[in-house]
């Protein structure tokens, strides 16, 4: 149930086989022209966009708003061209040159726990706002409240398989989009999109409504809604 954190979707790109990269965790072209159209889209129409440090290390993302159209409608509401970037970052190993501190204007926050090492942060602190929560491992549902407190009331999650499970185990997602792509990856090391610990049982499993689907290049867009 929504409360005191703010509307929570999960956008990924996945293989007919559920990969999101490979087993060496390169990054992998999945959408075509339109979905990667689709999710710009959808971060220009967020709040802020979060990825786990996995991602950071893995793919160096930018995060920004790649269409020009959109940063100009979003300055012109008032808002940055960009949302607010986030990394999910226990130990604040974000290196100082991730492209989501050099490309692009706008807001970042590094959410780190209570036991990052803090030269760490202390760098870090030049380059973004650090939201501290949790001991050993970002506490997200303590994160939520603290995106909340700083008016995030639409949150994309843009991965990758440890965040994403992460944030639907606690609860804290409303909806999920993912673009099935016209491929199989395989490698049973491959991230998928949800890893993290899983169920052992189904009733333990989290369910799902199917709000909507969207043939798109060659693949489809699946939309569901968390129950
Ligand atoms: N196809 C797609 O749409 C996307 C694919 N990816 C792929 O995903 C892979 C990265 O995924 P992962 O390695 O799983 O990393 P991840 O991006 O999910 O980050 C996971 C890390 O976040 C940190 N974290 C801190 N607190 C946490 C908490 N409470 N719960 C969960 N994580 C927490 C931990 O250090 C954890 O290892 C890469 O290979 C990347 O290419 C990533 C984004 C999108
Ligand atoms: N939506 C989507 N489709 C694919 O085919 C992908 N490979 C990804 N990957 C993720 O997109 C992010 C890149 O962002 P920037 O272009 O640098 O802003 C990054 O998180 C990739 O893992 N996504």
């Amino acid at each position: 149930m929504l409360k005191d954190r703010p509307f929570t979707f999960i956008n990924s790109a996945m293989s007919a086989d559920g990969k999101i990269s490979t087993k060496k965790r390169k990054q992998v072209k999945i959408s075509g022209k339109t979905d990667f159209d689709r999710v710009d889209g959808l971060r220009a129409g967020s709040d802020a966009v979060m990825v786990g440090i996995g991602t950071v290390l893995a793919d160096d993302p930018s995060l920004t708003v790649k269409s020009e159209e959109r940063r100009r409608k979003r300055v012109e509401s008032g808002l940055d061209e960009n949302p607010v970037r986030i990394v999910v970052d226990s130990q604040a190993r974000t290196p100082l040159d991730a492209d989501i501190f050099k490309k692009g204007t706008g807001k970042r926050i590094i959410v780190v726990s209570r036991s990052a090492p803090a030269d760490r942060v202390e760098a870090l602190s030049k380059k973004a706002e650090i939201l501290v929560a949790g001991e050993c491992q970002v506490d997200l549902v303590e994160m939520a409240h603290g995106l909340k407190n700083r008016e995030i009331n639409r949150l994309m999650v843009e991965g990758g398989a440890t965040l994403n499970w992460g944030m639907v185990r606690s609860g804290l997602v409303d909806e999920i989009s993912v673009f099935v792509g016209n491929l199989i990856i395989g490698g049973k090391d491959a991230p998928t999109f949800m890893d993290g610990e899983g169920i052992l049982e189904r009733e333990e499993a989290i369910g799902l409504e199917l709000k909507k689907f969207e043939p798109m290049d060659e693949g489809i867009v699946l939309t569901w809604r968390v129950k």
